[in-house]
């Protein structure tokens, strides 16, 4: 049976990276999805626009939707301070299976757990199965209309505390515009604007940072 593009991209980084250096497989992925075939990973152009945020929230508990193969959890979790954990969903079990191979190679096995289903379901177990109190940072990347509909969920299950701060992918291209208008529009969120570009393509994109005001 034929790889998929995704193990094409996990075995690039067992070639070329170097286990345990979550940087050498970040480096890696680019290199491969820029030189090879695209993939939708955040990329580095928006992956420092990620960092930056990450190191602002400096969070104990953030979440991942949407972890493809592990690159923004990768990203994500080498900045993660002592005690910190990271817990990523995706529902495509075999997105899961590669995801799951390249954290581990990543070394960053131990910050971060890989919650494996739609985050409509995995949500509202957040509390009592996974013992999330409140959520410092959530990045948003998986189905753009699930955006807007897991934020009112987030809120609904009580996970999010004043100064949580969301940052959303995409939100120009595949886009979001229904999320974009319902942080914007609502008193209980701060929102700043990030234009960038598409993941290994000059096509414009931005990323969108939504602060909890509580
Ligand atoms: N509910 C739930 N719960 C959990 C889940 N886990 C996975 N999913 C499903 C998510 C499926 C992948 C989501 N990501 C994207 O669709 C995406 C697309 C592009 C893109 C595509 C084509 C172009 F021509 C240009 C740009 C670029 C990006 O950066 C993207 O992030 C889930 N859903
Ligand atoms: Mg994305």
């Amino acid at each position: 049976m034929n790889q998929s593009k995704e193990q094409r991209i996990l075995n690039f980084v067992l070639q070329n990276a170097v286990r345990g250096d979550p940087c050498s497989v970040v480096d890696a992925i680019d290199k491969y999805c820029s030189q090879k075939e695209w993939a939708m990973n955040v990329g580095d152009e928006k992956g420092k626009i990620l960092d930056k945020t990450v190191e602002e929230a400096n969070p104990s508990v953030a979440l991942e939707l949407g972890t493809y193969c592990g690159y923004s959890a990768v990203r994500i979790s080498r900045l993660l301070k002592a005690g910190a954990r990271l817990l990523t969903v995706e529902f495509n079990p075999e997105f899961a299976a590669v995801a799951k191979q390249m954290i581990e190679f990543a070394g960053v096995q131990d910050k971060v757990k890989l919650l494996e289903g739609p985050s409509e379901e995995i949500i509202p177990q957040l509390k009592k199965k996974y013992e999330v109190d409140t959520l410092d940072f959530v990045f948003l990347d998986h189905w753009k209309d699930r955006y807007t509909p897991d934020t009112k969920l987030l809120q609904e299950c009580n996970l999010l505390r004043k100064g949580s701060i969301l940052l959303a992918d995409n939100v120009i291209f595949p886009g979001a515009p229904d999320f974009l208008n319902y942080v914007r529009k609502s008193p209980h969120f701060q929102c700043t604007n990030y234009p960038s570009h598409l993941e290994y393509m000059q096509v414009e994109d931005a990323m969108e940072k939504a602060v909890f005001l509580g």
